[in-house]
């Protein structure tokens, strides 16, 4: 259903650049839910979206968090690194960049987004996640190399 490499893959359309953000607060991080008027209802991710013509992914990722979560990212917003993605239909680059919180945060959610929940690691499996969610997690948190 998706394929995740760490290098480009062959005929690999580079033309989508999608921004992801883990953002972590104690030991938990922030999940949201899709609306049941968006693609892929009801599937819960890390805040994030397709990067704008002329933005860079530090802007696009800025925007994405504040649209989504109402969260101004400041000096501490790191970017982790970058996975290629491969569905059925379309090809993407995800760029994944994390946020370390140090007070609790105020959160307000867009209309793209019905809930949102503050979920440790292991509890980020008991969600209907978007595919890739936890191979993401892993790459850049427990070191497999392996996708
Ligand atoms: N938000 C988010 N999107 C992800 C994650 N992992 C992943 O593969 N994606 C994919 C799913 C979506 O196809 C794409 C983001 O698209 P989106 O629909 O949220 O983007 P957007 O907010 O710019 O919305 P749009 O109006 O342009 O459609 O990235 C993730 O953890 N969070």
């Amino acid at each position: 259903m998706v394929k995740i490499y760490q290098t480009i893959p062959c005929n690999f359309d580079s033309s989508i650049q999608v921004v992801s953000c883990f953002v972590h607060f104690s030991k938990s991080f922030i999940l949201l839910e899709r609306a049941s008027n968006e693609a892929d209802p009801g599937a819960w991710g890390i805040p994030g979206g397709k990067m704008e013509e002329q933005e860079s992914p530090f802007q696009a990722m800025k925007r994405e968090l504040f649209e989504e979560t109402s969260l101004e990212a400041n000096m501490s917003l790191r970017m982790l690194g970058s996975l290629f993605f491969r569905r059925p239909a379309i090809d993407y680059t995800l760029q994944v960049f994390e946020l370390q919180l140090k007070e609790p945060p105020k959160i307000y959610l867009s209309e793209e987004h019905s809930s949102y929940e503050w979920v440790t690691p292991l509890q980020m499996k008991e969600f209907k996640l978007i595919p890739g969610t936890i191979q993401v997690y892993r790459y850049f948190y427990q070191n497999v190399r392996s996708l």
